[in-house]
């Protein structure tokens, strides 16, 4: 029996189904954040007025231009103090400045509650409650990126993760991996060595991509393991996709423009195809293969194996997880090498104390883990470089239900920046001297350099903390006592000295080093 339809009946479904499209759009965009503003607002918490569609984009881009602009022109000198927020974050300083330590923007149609007062952000800090999690719009925006896994994740979804994931990360599996994180450094010290040479004793060298290298192969050999070289392949290609998904970050939160046909998004899209065809090509091959390694990408595999999860379900769960790992891991843990080296070439006198440091500890070998646990001056180094120079310098999350936090009534849906950059810089906790580079500060661990020690964030907080932690720090302290060791630098004429934001803080033009060799009469 072939059903047959009124056209008039069809023709007013369509117009039905059409309204309650526009009902759903008007609702979403202008009924819901005019109900999150107005409840902020009758607590006292105001903000930029937004305009339709785009919030305050317009504002912020203007901002960011007006930066990037004078940062062309600026100055190859390190600043004596180091406050970086009103260069990377000029919006935020701007309407700091105007409305307070608590505000309301909005980034096309989502609403973000600025925060900076240390009592509310303290609440926020000790949150424990799963309907505190990560913004939505992560998730959506940066989806070709990070697909579903866990650095976007919330709920049970992301609980399962984590579970399965971060025993990967204690410090007892890093330590196993201290010989590959041994030879990855030990590549780049043969590398600069010869560029010495051929530069007959001193090398101006960009750093920046070298480290980038060592973190990246890092992962790859412990995620990948024998399959490492396809690992390499596959991190090339993730750092294309982050490149073309950084050039517009704002741009992509103006609502449906992630749905344009434009050349970025068809890039991305493709990126994206390959990407997990390559990592399902490692697996297939892994599952052929009688030999089992006993890196993460196995672990992955065997974790599916006992869920009840469909094909479908599997493959994104491994290859989502397979690139936030990547991401999350490597180029964090290269900036934080790239900036302390900055921090040590223009501060001569501790980098003599921590190459004495790394000498006498190390004694002409590659350092192991209980060789590094002993680097306390360097570890001082790396927090204070954390502190002035956090690689995530803004941690977002989102009230995924109605919620309290600290006296504030947060609606569902709103995102919630709390700013590390500043809260690693502010007098009242770290004293007068709060905007200069002085590792001595955390002498006594970082009860000991602030009033209030979750104010210091540099691996976010809470359940939702950094699980890569210990291999980061591992990492970092590796590569800078083998540098330490062997090469002695300062700062080339050609840095420019300009902090800026790309997903990351970065240096926006990279870091200059000139390096020699360490003489060892
Ligand atoms: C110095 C280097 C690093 C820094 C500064 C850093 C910082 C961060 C921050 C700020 C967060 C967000 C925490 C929050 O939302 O409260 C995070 C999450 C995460 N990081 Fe790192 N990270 C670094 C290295 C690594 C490494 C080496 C790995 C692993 C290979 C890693 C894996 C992750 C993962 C998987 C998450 C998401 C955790 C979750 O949501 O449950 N990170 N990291």
């Amino acid at each position: 029996m072939v059903l047959q339809f009124d056209p008039k009946f069809l023709t007013s479904i369509a117009w039905v189904g059409f309204a309650g499209l526009l009902v759903l759009l008007y609702n979403n965009l202008v009924v819901k954040p005019k109900r999150i503003r107005s409840k902020l607002s009758n607590q006292g918490i105001n903000g930029p007025t937004p305009t339709f569609l785009l919030g305050n984009i317009r504002e912020i881009m203007k901002a960011c231009q007006l930066i990037i602009t004078t940062s062309k022109s600026r100055s190859v000198e390190v600043p004596h103090l180091h406050e970086i927020a009103p260069l990377t974050f000029p919006f935020l300083n701007t309407w700091k400045q105007k409305y307070g330590q608590m505000f309301l923007f909005s980034i096309g149609s989502n609403q973000i509650l600025y925060v900076d007062k240390p009592k509310v952000v303290r609440d926020i800090v000790t949150c424990a409650s799963m309907d505190f999690g990560k913004p939505i719009y992560t998730q959506r925006e940066l989806r070709p990126l990070l697909g579903q896994g866990i650095v976007s994740s919330n709920g049970t979804t992301w609980a399962t993760q984590r579970k399965i994931l971060a025993p990967e990360f204690y410090m007892e599996k890093v330590k196993g991996w201290i010989t590959i994180i041994g030879e990855s450094a030990n590549s780049l010290l043969n590398q600069w060595s010869s560029i010495i040479e051929a530069q007959n004793g001193t090398a101006d060298i960009k750093v920046d991509d070298y480290l980038l290298r060592f973190s990246g192969d890092v992962i790859s050999k412990a995620c990948f393991g024998s399959n490492y070289s396809k690992g390499e392949e596959i991190f090339s290609k993730l750092l294309a996709l982050q490149d073309i998904m950084s050039k517009n970050v704002f741009s992509s939160m103006i609502p449906g423009m992630r749905y344009l046909p434009t050349k970025n998004n068809r890039e991305a899209k493709s990126l994206e195809r390959e990407l997990k065809n390559c990592i399902l090509e490692v697996v297939k091959q892994r599952e052929k293969s009688c030999h089992r390694n006993r890196d993460f990408l196995q672990m992955l595999i065997e974790a599916t194996k006992n869920s009840d999860l469909t094909q479908d379900a599997t493959e994104t769960f491994i290859v989502d997880n397979c690139k936030n790992i990547y991401l999350a891991g490597s180029e964090t843990t290269s900036l934080s090498i790239v900036w302390c080296l900055m921090l040590l070439a223009s501060n001569q006198e501790w980098q003599d104390r921590v190459r004495a440091e790394a000498l006498e500890i190390c004694n002409g070998r590659i350092p192991d883990s209980h060789m590094l646990s002993k680097m306390k001056q360097l570890t001082m180094v790396i927090h204070e470089a954390l502190r002035l120079y956090p690689p995530v310098p803004v941690i977002p999350k989102e009230a995924l239900e109605d919620m309290e936090l600290g006296n504030i009534h947060v609606s569902k849906g709103v995102s919630i920046w709390i700013m590390c950059l500043t809260s690693h810089t502010d007098p009242e906790l770290w004293g007068s001297d709060a905007y200069k580079f002085n590792p001595e500060r955390f002498a006594n661990g970082v009860s000991g350099a602030c009033k209030l020690p979750h104010m210091y964030m540099p691996f976010g907080f809470g359940v939702r903390i950094c699980l890569g932690k210990d291999l980061a720090m591992t990492e970092i302290k590796m590569m800078l006592s083998l540098i330490l060791c062997n090469f002695t630098f300062t700062l080339s004429s050609k840095y420019i000295h300009s902090p800026a934001i790309k997903l990351l803080l970065v240096p926006q033009h990279g870091v200059h080093l000139l390096v020699k060799k360490l003489s060892t009469t």
